[in-house]
């Protein structure tokens, strides 16, 4: 058995990287895939400017050299395709800044609200090591908030083929077609072929 450490201060992440890995029941500690048992610790890591791969690649290089063995990190983008992809990696800052009312209102002006939730893993064996990522994508529109409004942007982004958005899905639905699904998806089928 070999132990990654799944590095993220987001607590709501956790618990849906936790509840994809592990299955809707499991509430905290650890997911087994393959020979490997994910654990998890909350870090800030610092976040450069660049790239989806570019962030992600950086975040994973710095976790690595923190803890000195195989770690696991996430970096989630969204990306309005009305202003080429960004705020993309700057969501964060633009969720913290103008609200969830200021990102809709940012594509008043423009017809198409057509946008890309991104979520990119990445696994790093330990310092000096290369970075391998795993991507996955959900389109959607951004649309008026509804519902809960405790996990990032949740309320205003709706994921294409639903009248929902992710925050008034089911958890286990938006567990079974969000970005972060997608991108575990591919991480796991790495991990189990290790
Ligand atoms: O420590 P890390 O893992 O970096 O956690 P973070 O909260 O800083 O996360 P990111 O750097 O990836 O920034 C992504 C932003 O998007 C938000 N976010 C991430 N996944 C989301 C999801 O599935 N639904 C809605 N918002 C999400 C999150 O709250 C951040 O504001
Ligand atoms: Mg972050």
């Amino acid at each position: 058995m070999s132990t990654i450490t799944f590095v993220t201060g987001n607590a709501n992440k956790l618990k849906e990287v936790i509840a994809i890995l592990s299955g809707p029941q499991s509430e905290g500690g650890e997911s087994k895939v393959g020979k490997f048992t994910i654990v998890n610790q909350s870090i800030n890591l610092d976040e450069v400017q660049g790239t989806i791969d570019e962030v992600t690649i950086h975040k994973a290089k710095s976790a690595a050299e923190i803890l000195g063995g195989p770690v696991l990190v996430e970096d989630t983008c969204l990306g309005f395709n009305a202003f080429n992809n960004l705020p993309g990696p700057y969501i964060k800052w633009f969720v913290q800044s103008v609200g969830l009312q200021g990102l809709v209102d940012m594509l008043y002006k423009f017809e198409d609200k057509s946008a890309n939730a991104i979520c990119t893993f990445g696994y790093c064996e330990g310092p000096g090591k290369e970075v391998k990522l795993f991507q996955g994508i959900t389109k959607g529109n951004i649309v008026e908030s509804r519902g809960p409004t405790n996990f990032g942007w949740d309320s205003v982004f709706e994921p294409e083929g639903f009248q929902q958005t992710y925050a008034e899905l089911d958890k286990k639905v938006k567990n079974s077609i969000s970005h972060r699904f997608k991108a575990l998806d591919k991480l796991r089928d790495f991990l189990i072929s290790q």
